[in-house]
């Protein structure tokens, strides 16, 4: 039956994402209050943590274990270039500690874990086999394993992304947002307790904090949304899946749009321009990572803008997740011409 295609590839990867945000808040938590040497920059300035390899090794470990008999293919967005270098070998024990200390907790999610833990080799191993180049062929899983890094190293707003793309169209879409709140107004408590409460060194996250996980299959037209289990422990968390659809609102006087935080990852001043020009009034909401897709989906907001400076070519896997989640949810994205997103272009960029 066509609805039942890729059930247990959703099943699994949504729980996947949920053990995955378990091992960010874990970072999260030990960087904003520690831990800043071990936030690494990339060439392009860009950070990096042991969040990002971290999840990157077990959503790779956890896919190869489900899904062998299909040679799982994955793109994803780090390498071991880094954590290879002799120097950083704390960091890489950091990195094998967080994946072991998350694949232990794989039972929680009702996932199997390794027999025993994992070996530095096999951590490498796991973070280097998502090396896929995907392109218009075939069946590959897209992730993201911490969308936002600047925001999740600001104890801020982070996604972790996995979509499962075939024959270049997305057909699974899996976006965990630890600091996302399943209702809207509990963010702007937790915003106004953050700025109160902005002179601690220590976390702010309390663990009244609530995280949502959302996910959609391609064609099912419904999306949905799951509290994290992290914040429930393992009390009823499926049941509590509520269907998500994107705002009714239709009048851009009343409609808010979502943009980028970093005014160098999309220009700010085009989007006031635009939304001026059609006639959107309120101010933007301006969040970190595929969060905005998040916050789209199940109408926070009802417009998103991205306008990267010339030159910048966008990844998949900072959209796959979040197209899919936004299209069944009753939504359209677009590119700047108006045209679908091409997932069909290989790993590194679509149009
Ligand atoms: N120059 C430039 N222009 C556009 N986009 C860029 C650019 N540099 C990076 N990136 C990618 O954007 C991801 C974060 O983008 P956001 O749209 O969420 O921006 S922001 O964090 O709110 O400022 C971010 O994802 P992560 O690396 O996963 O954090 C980047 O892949
Ligand atoms: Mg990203
Ligand atoms: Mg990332
Ligand atoms: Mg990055």
């Amino acid at each position: 039956m066509e609805t039942e295609r890729y059930s247990k590839e959703l099943d699994v990867a949504v729980r996947l994402v949920q053990m995955a945000c378990s091992l960010c808040q874990r970072v999260q938590n030990e960087l904003v209050g520690r831990k800043r040497d071990e936030i690494k920059s990339k060439d392009d300035d860009s950070p990096v943590t042991v969040a990002d390899w971290g999840v990157q090794a077990t959503v790779s470990w956890v896919l190869s274990q489900y899904f062998s008999s299909d040679n799982v293919s994955i793109v994803a967005e780090e390498d071991i270039e880094t954590l290879s270098k002799k120097d950083n070998s704390s960091l890489l024990e950091s990195v094998v500690n967080s994946v072991n200390a998350c694949l232990a907790e794989a039972p929680t999610f009702g996932l199997e874990g390794p027999a025993k833990a994992l070996g530095i080799q096999e951590v490498l191993e796991a973070i280097s086999r998502c090396n896929s180049n995907g392109g218009p062929k075939g069946k590959f899983w897209v992730l993201d394993p911490v969308d936002g890094t600047l925001g999740f190293v600001r104890g801020d707003q982070y996604a972790v992304a996995l979509a499962l793309i075939e024959d270049g169209e997305v057909i699974l879409g899996v976006l965990g947002c630890p600091n996302y709140p399943m209702k809207k107004a509990w963010l702007n408590y937790h915003q106004r307790y953050y700025r109160l409460m902005s002179n601690l060194s220590s976390p702010v996250y309390g663990s009244w904090h609530k995280g949502c996980v959302m996910y959609a299959r391609k064609g099912s037209g419904e999306a949905w949304m799951q509290p994290l289990v992290h914040d429930y422990g393992n009390f009823d968390w499926q049941n509590r899946a509520q269907k998500i659809q994107v705002s009714s609102i239709n009048d851009p006087a009343l409609a808010t749009f979502c943009e980028p935080v970093e005014k160098t990852n999309s220009s700010h001043s085009f989007t006031a321009g635009l939304a001026h020009s059609v006639g959107v009034k309120k101010q933007p909401l301006r969040v970190y990572s595929m969060v905005k897709y998040a916050a789209i989906a199940r109408g926070d907001a009802e417009i998103f803008m991205k306008f990267p400076r010339a030159g910048y070519k966008e990844k998949i896997w900072d959209h796959a997740a979040g197209v899919v989640i936004i299209q069944e949810a009753g939504g359209v994205v677009t590119d700047a011409g108006g045209r679908p997103l091409d997932f069909s272009r290989g790993s590194l960029e679509t149009p």
